[in-house]
């Protein structure tokens, strides 16, 4: 497309639109003018026998909503040419780098969270895919194990498999690639979440905070997120391998989201009387930790994720394109699919290794900064450097007055830099009313990253919770497995916005995403255009055509579909346990 200036006059309802494209986006002025990146911009076409220009975006008042315009463009035969080049032109921008029409498997969850994934997906995610000319394959799911089998035995000719539903089920659908006939090219299908779980963990490192319980902007990123390849981690129990793609949890971690199982009836109130159980107890996990350490520094942690995001957003800015690392290589003999890496370290590997022989109160372990809203647990986690994130609070040097006086600063992280001080913090990965503790300091917290950890309980009696599911309380022990996953992402990376020790108020911060959806743009065009004041308040769905241009859906909040978390979807506790084995 030619890097002039574009503009295009059609009616709407009988009213004037104008619309214009210039490098960095559209302008569409209406009674409202909407500035909308191309990454925002999923349908452009025009038809010629019909005259009618049809554009569609994502756009965001307080939430992300899709808009649909039909404008009619006059006969004359210069304005047609117009149209014509204007959509052409728009389209190619809109679609520059990815690939348009996507073929998706959809996994709809009924149960995740609130139970409200059937009816997001049917009037938030659907009518955007559709929209953006996505072929779709959707499933509901009907019981626990079904994502997993559904990916084990999944045709590999799809674009991205798309969850609707929480963590659990991207936990699910991972293993069922891992266990698939050709593991490396089913985990080579990127996995797009929809967020309508409780904790939502994953889209909220892949959309950021701000925007992660946006369903609209989630669709949106199955349309337009890039394939970002990330770390995954095997974790062998006995003669059982799992793949985890977030968290492993033992001790109070883990006693307050699986050891509440069976007081589903409470609701939420389960993680509170769990937390206030837990607290009275302060009861010490008994476990003996060893683990393949790679850095210990806390500094050196910080700088190198810094030095990560001045890295990418310098490409971003020069080239206007996400930065992703290349693909992975798949070549393989034509009949002998390739299969999982094998495992570097056995069970009896010591060399090297660090054990940790303190009583703790829990060790929480994974990637990912978020493990939901109000807990930034690894916020110097890296997708792919290799290494998982692990800490630890030691019990004999943690007290239950300073962890609950230091909950605050949970949801940003500021519990990494604390010295001497624990936390104790709301979390909304088990659920938003839960009161956890976090990981904090030098002397109660052990923060380290490390290739590979082992855990030995020298008790039976425990809970080990995998991605938010329920194993035995046995030995295990976890690998990373260097980039084996994808993931669909605007970003390239994961969004937190973490600062550095001395500076809260934004020196040394990393990546600010506040305010910003996926697609936001801050440009001018250069000519003037008028701005009419109107009639677009959020909707889930707006069609803007010649039968007016009102809402067609009423929009959820995303704050429905993942803050008031029950996670009464989890009839079985066994996601991890029949979910092994490669
Ligand atoms: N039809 C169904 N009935 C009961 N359980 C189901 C059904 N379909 C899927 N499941 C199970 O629901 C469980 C919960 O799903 P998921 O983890 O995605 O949601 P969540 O627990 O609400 O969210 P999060 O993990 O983000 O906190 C999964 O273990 C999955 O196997």
């Amino acid at each position: 497309m030619a890097e002039r200036e574009l503009t295009v006059d059609v009616t709407v309802s009988d009213k004037p639109v104008k619309i214009t494209l210039n490098k960095e986006g559209l302008w569409v002025v209406k009674q409202k003018t909407h500035e909308v990146s191309f990454q925002q911009v999923v349908a452009a076409e025009f038809h010629r026998e019909s005259r009618k220009l049809h554009i569609a975006y994502a756009y965001k008042e307080k939430q992300f909503s899709l808009v649909e315009l039909n404008g009619q463009v006059t006969e004359d035969e210069d304005a047609l040419r117009s149209a014509m080049e204007f959509a052409e032109a728009l389209h190619e921008k809109a679609y520059q780098g990815v690939k348009y029409g996507r073929r998706l498997k959809i996994l709809v969850n009924p149960h995740g969270g609130q139970g409200k994934g059937v009816i997001a997906f049917k009037k938030q995610v659907e009518p955007l895919l559709k929209a953006a000319g996505c072929t779709l394959d959707v499933s509901e799911t009907t019981h626990n194990g079904h994502a997993y089998d559904v990916a084990k035995s999944l045709e590999l000719n799809y674009d991205a498999v798309v969850t609707v539903s929480g963590d659990g089920l991207i936990h699910e659908v991972l293993n069922g690639f891992a266990n698939h006939k050709e593991p490396l090219k089913a985990l080579a299908i990127p996995v797009a979440p929809i967020p309508t779980g409780s904790g939502n963990g994953l889209s909220l490192n892949l959309l950021g905070l701000e925007n992660a319980f946006d369903i609209v902007n989630a669709a949106l990123n199955v349309v337009k997120g890039n394939p970002m390849q990330v770390d995954v981690f095997a974790v062998t129990q006995r003669d059982k391998r799992s793949i985890s793609f977030m968290s492993q949890a033992i001790g109070l971690m883990a006693d307050i989201d699986i050891g509440t199982e069976h007081l589903r009836w409470m609701g939420d109130t389960r993680f509170t009387y769990g937390v206030l159980k837990a607290m009275i107890k302060f009861k010490p996990c008994d476990v003996e930790l060893s683990y393949k350490g790679a850095e210990m520094d806390k500094e050196q942690m910080f700088n190198a994720l810094k030095a990560r995001h001045n890295a990418e957003d310098t490409l971003e800015s020069e080239t206007h394109v996400v930065s992703h690392p290349p693909a992975l290589n798949l070549a393989t003999d034509e009949d002998k699919p390739a299969s999982l890496p094998e495992l570097k370290y056995s069970m009896d590997d010591t060399e090297g290794w660090t054990t940790f022989d303190e009583k703790m109160l829990y060790l929480y372990a994974g990637k990912g900064p978020f493990v939901g809203r109000d807990l930034m647990a690894f916020p110097v986690s890296l997708p792919d450097d290799g290494l998982i994130d692990i800490c630890v609070q030691s019990h004999s040097k943690s007290s239950r007055l300073e962890i609950l006086g230091s909950f605050e600063g949970a949801p940003r992280g500021e519990q990494y830099w604390l010295d001497s001080v624990c936390v104790f913090a709301p979390l909304s990965s088990f659920t938003t009313n839960c009161l956890v503790y976090l990981p904090s300091s030098i002397s109660c917290i052990h923060y380290v990253k490390a290739s590979a950890y082992r855990v030995k309980p020298r008790t039976t009696k425990g809970c080990l919770s995998i991605d938010g599911e329920a194993f035995p309380f046995e030995p295990f022990q976890v690998e990373v497995l260097p980039r084996l996953a994808t993931l669909l992402s605007p970003h390239g990376y994961y969004v937190a916005d973490f600062h550095g020790p001395k500076d809260k108020k934004g020196k040394g911060k990393v990546k600010e995403q506040k305010g910003k959806g996926q697609g936001d743009v801050k440009m001018k065009p250069t000519t003037t255009l008028s701005t009419l004041e109107g009639d677009e308040a959020a909707s889930t769905t707006k069609a803007v055509d010649g039968e007016g241009d009102g809402a067609t859906v009423k929009p959820t909040t995303g704050g429905d579909a993942a803050t008031a978390a029950t996670k009464d979807a989890r009839e079985g506790e066994t996601g991890g346990k029949g979910l092994c084995c490669w």
